[in-house]
């Protein structure tokens, strides 16, 4: 079975119709990316695969045991708040510490190490948040997704506001990971995302493109709402 299955769903808030008759599946290790211009739909679909919002018509099944994991666009916040890198990080755990009502376990303390090691982060630990990079804070925010070991991980825009060089490295941190897990990724960058994904996904409320992102026919798609 697939990890995700999006059947026929239409999402509409009051009367707008955000998604139209929207179906694809995930595979296990597969690399979706999600294009389309402002206001297609994109991160409406995010938020009907998370359970957020419930559609009018289709549905989103999921299997068994299926751990989802989203890293959100980057959002402002107050620089100076004081928080750690790896106070962001143990976040990742957060739920089960609400659930169970109970600390950090020492597990998951180990854990957030080793993924930030992973990443490359692990000399940020004591870092404020306010005190990173854009790239570096992306990091912190992904490896925050990570630590749940998701099978899958959604991102929405997670280059959006990086340079060239950090973009590069994300995406290439991306695509190790994806050895070992799907990843659905948002993007308005074909160039960029299309040496990394097997499939584009590109809407615009509905469907208007879900193949191989070098098939012939992805670029006409693409400029026609690009351009
Ligand atoms: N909470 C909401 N209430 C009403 N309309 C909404 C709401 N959220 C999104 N919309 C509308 O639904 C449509 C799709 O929005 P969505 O944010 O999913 O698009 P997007 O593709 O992620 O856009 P962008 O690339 O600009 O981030 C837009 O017309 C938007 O105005």
């Amino acid at each position: 079975m697939k990890l995700i299955d999006v059947r026929n769903v239409t999402l509409k808030y009051d009367n707008n119709i955000a998604l139209k008759n929207i179906s694809f599946s995930v595979d296990k290790k597969e690399f979706i990316g999600v294009l389309g211009p402002n206001g297609a739909g994109k991160s409406s679909l995010f938020k009907v695969i998370l359970g957020i919002l419930k559609p009018q018509n289709g549905e989103v099944r999921i299997s068994e045991k299926t751990n989802i994991s989203y890293v959100s666009q980057s959002v402002s916040f107050d620089k100076s708040f004081p928080i750690k890198v790896i106070d962001v990080v143990m976040m990742g755990f957060l739920e089960k510490r609400i659930r169970f009502l109970r600390g950090y376990s020492r597990k998951e303390n180990d854990k957030a190490y080793s993924v930030m090691k992973k990443l490359g982060i692990i000399d940020l630990k004591d870092r404020q948040i306010g005190e990173l990079s854009g790239g570096q804070l992306q990091k912190v925010l992904i490896a925050r997704a990570l630590v749940s070991d998701p099978h899958v991980i959604l991102l929405d825009e997670p280059t959006a506001s990086l340079d060239t060089d950090a973009k590069t490295e994300i995406f290439e941190l991306l695509k190790e990971l994806n050895s070992n897990m799907a990843i659905i990724l948002v993007s308005h960058n074909l160039n960029m995302v299309c040496k990394y994904i097997d499939k584009a996904l590109i809407i615009d409320r509905e469907i208007v493109y879900y193949g191989e992102p070098d098939d012939e026919g992805i670029g006409q798609v693409f400029d026609s709402y690009a351009s």
